[in-house]
């Protein structure tokens, strides 16, 4: 049995006076990649949110390796391990590639920074030719990594992706596709929120379906017989 590393145990959360979560509860076992998936406004970036603590429970556990992460503050849920690249990516423009995969690394050793950031030029030989240029100068989809990388330099226990694939071509997705497959196989434990139905079930071991704030359907890849389009028509009819 592979140990459980997140388990999200009947979680409510949503902004004043509208709820959005109203009891979510699944688990993501350690090395496991689980895509959450769901229709426009269903709640998915408000749960990656709460878990990472930037949204607020209002009921429920979220443990992470055994401990209560639920309540504590962002920057301490970070410190626990679990590491968000959000839509916005939030990266420092005017700051070389390499001093944003740097901050990364905050309050760590240099011994450790260094060995972080070989490993993340290793998965991405493109941020390696560019680590002196400023970010933004940097493409969309190169930003994307930068963004990405700079979550892998913490070596985070559970790594959450909001939307990795938003705004990519093509080539950028099918290169993040065959870097989460990289991830995967070095033992990296990601919770990621995807649209890109065919880059979700490229990569993910399992699957689940918000709907109306609570889960409609959480099952392995391997043990789903639905076609992609039944899976489309379950999140979106
Ligand atoms: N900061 C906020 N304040 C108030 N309401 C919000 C806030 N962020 C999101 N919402 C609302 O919460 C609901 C769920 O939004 P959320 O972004 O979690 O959905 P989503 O499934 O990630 O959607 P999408 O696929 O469009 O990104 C939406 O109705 C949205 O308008």
């Amino acid at each position: 049995m592979p140990k459980l590393l997140l388990s999200v145990h009947n979680v409510k959360s949503g902004y004043r006076n509208h709820p959005i979560l109203l009891g979510v509860d699944f688990d993501v076992s350690l090395g496991e990649l689980v895509v959450l998936l769901g229709a426009n406004g269903s709640g998915k970036s408000t749960c990656l949110n709460t878990i990472s603590g930037f949204v607020s429970l209002s009921a429920g556990s979220i443990m992470l390796d055994g401990s209560e992460i639920g309540h504590l503050a962002p920057h301490v849920v970070f410190r626990t391990g679990v590491v968000q690249v959000s839509q916005k990516r939030d990266l420092f423009p005017d700051l070389t590639v390499e001093d944003n995969l740097r901050l990364g690394g905050r309050n760590r050793g240099r011994e450790f920074i260094e060995d972080s950031l070989a490993q993340v030029y290793n998965y991405f030989p493109r941020l390696a030719e560019r680590k002196r240029q400023r970010t933004r100068m940097l493409s969309g989809g190169e930003q994307q990594m930068v963004a990405i990388g700079r979550a892998l330099v913490s070596r985070p226990k559970l790594l959450l992706l909001d939307e990795p694939s938003g705004g990519l071509s093509p080539q950028f997705v099918n290169e993040i596709a065959a870097i989460f497959r990289r991830l995967k196989v070095d033992g990296v434990t990601m919770l990621m929120v995807e649209q890109d139905i065919n880059l979700a079930l490229a990569v993910a071991d399992r699957f689940i379906i918000l709907r109306s704030g609570t889960i409609h359907e959480d099952t392995t890849i391997k043990g789903s017989t639905d076609t992609k389009e039944e899976i489309v028509r379950k999140i979106y009819l």
